[in-house]
């Protein structure tokens, strides 16, 4: 991706760190208590903040979607098979040829889910510099993320860091 995108090797190198991942697993229980009119959502709709995010879906239960077009798709678990999405930095250092994918988990009826997921974060202290977006770091990009949540109750992501005035209006928009 970093030679499709024309990326300085030793740049994109220190953007990258296997050392920074960190791989969480999920269980959801299963969910009876919901209809197609009001599903029940074990992951709510986001955005990843990492690089690159790899999932595998241990038990083939479906439930993964993700937006295409303002549509949501549901994503058929294939045997041994791993999920690619990419994250908020992916979309930053790419200048936003590559968008990070809003994705979401629906409950299972009858099964539960397990998941494990890796994410892949930017080495600690880099600068990430892209055309569109200020330059940031990751530790920043996540303070404020938190400081989002905290007070306006979701996640702004990188609306934040963009150099127009956009961020305000993308959290107008939001509210
Ligand atoms: O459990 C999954 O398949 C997705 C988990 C996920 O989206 C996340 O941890 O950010
Ligand atoms: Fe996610």
């Amino acid at each position: 991706m970093a030679k499709n995108l024309n990326l300085d090797k030793t740049e994109s190198e220190s953007d990258l760190s296997e050392l920074t991942g960190f791989i969480r697993a999920y269980r959801y229980p299963i969910c009876s208590e919901f209809s197609k009119e009001h599903p029940a959502w074990g992951m709510d709709s986001h955005t990843d903040s990492s690089v690159l995010s790899i999932l595998s879906c241990e038990d083939q239960v479906g439930g993964l979607q993700v937006l295409k077009n303002d549509n949501w798709l549901t994503v058929e678990p294939i045997s041994n098979t791993l999920i690619v999405n990419l994250g908020d930095m992916m979309q930053a250092i790419s200048n936003d040829e590559y968008k990070s994918v809003k994705h979401r988990v629906k409950v299972n009826r009858y099964k539960e889910r397990i998941s494990i997921c890796y994410f892949v974060f930017p080495k600690e202290g880099s600068v990430i510099r892209s055309i569109n977006y200020k330059p940031f770091t990751y530790t920043e990009f996540q303070k404020q993320v938190q400081q989002d949540v905290k007070a306006l109750g979701f996640k702004v992501g990188l609306d934040r860091f963009k150099h127009t005035t956009t961020a305000a209006a993308a959290i107008t928009e939001a509210c």
